[in-house]
């Protein structure tokens, strides 16, 4: 899997049916928050959820960690993809993917000032029972593990993506004026974008924004020869 894009945060059905229209690949549904602060209703999630075309996924990002309520969590929203910015053991990434075999699952790393090695432990461990990684930046004001607005030291994510035996979306902070020079240094599989896709004042996707972050990130992925295979 290269060339991958997905645009995350999703509010509604008219920003689920922009992100299609301007060419993003997946599109991520932030629920089951430690501050319960969702974007959106989990049944207005699996309405949005149920009407995405074969050609496109939804992705459910959580922080939950417990294999038995993620797969009882992605049943109920009708994904077969989630990604998790929680702190889920190896132990529980082995039981989901013996309960939930046909479950995508990308894990979270988040990227620190120097935990590179700590990093790749983490890959070393849990890599036989996820099928992609994604790095992420962290806010140390907030503590925030994810949608943060930052970007990271990309060259952690370009060791990462070197030593990982599985695809590294990469992640924080990218936006359609960063996003080619993060592909070209990094060389990730897949990217993907919160915050810097929205209107600063509505908090809504702007359309020219996601528009020119997928253009932007296609010739990206074109250049270094990746292409798109989904
Ligand atoms: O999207 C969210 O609301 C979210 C909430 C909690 C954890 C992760 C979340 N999103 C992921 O964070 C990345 C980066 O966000 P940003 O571009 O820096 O704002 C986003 O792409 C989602 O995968």
């Amino acid at each position: 899997m290269h060339g991958l894009i997905q645009v995350a945060g999703v509010i509604d059905q008219a920003e689920a049916d922009l992100i299609v229209e301007e060419g993003a690949d997946w599109l991520g549904f932030a629920l089951r928050l430690p501050a319960k602060n969702e974007d959106l209703s989990e049944a207005d999630a699996a309405a949005i959820i149920k009407e995405i075309q074969p050609e496109h996924r939804g992705v459910v990002i959580t922080y939950l960690t417990e294999a038995e309520e993620i797969k009882a969590f992605c049943g109920e929203l009708g994904v077969t993809a989630i990604q998790l910015h929680g702190d889920v053991t190896p132990g529980e990434l082995r039981t989901l993917r013996r309960i939930a075999p046909d479950l995508y699952v990308l894990k979270s790393l988040v990227v620190k000032q120097d935990n590179v090695d700590e990093l790749a432990g983490i890959v070393d461990e849990a890599a036989e029972w996820v099928d992609m990684f994604i790095t992420d930046s962290f806010n140390p004001a907030t503590g925030a593990k994810g949608a943060t607005g930052l970007l990271h030291d990309w060259s952690i994510s370009a060791e990462l993506v070197r030593i990982s035996p599985r695809p590294l979306m990469l992640a924080g902070g990218l936006n359609p004026g960063n996003v080619a020079a993060a592909i070209a240094e990094v060389r990730p599989a897949a990217v993907d974008a919160h915050t810097g896709l929205e209107d600063p004042v509505t908090r809504r996707k702007d359309r020219v924004k996601v528009r020119t972050f997928v253009a932007e990130a296609r010739r990206a992925f074109a250049e270094l020869g990746t292409g798109v295979v989904v």
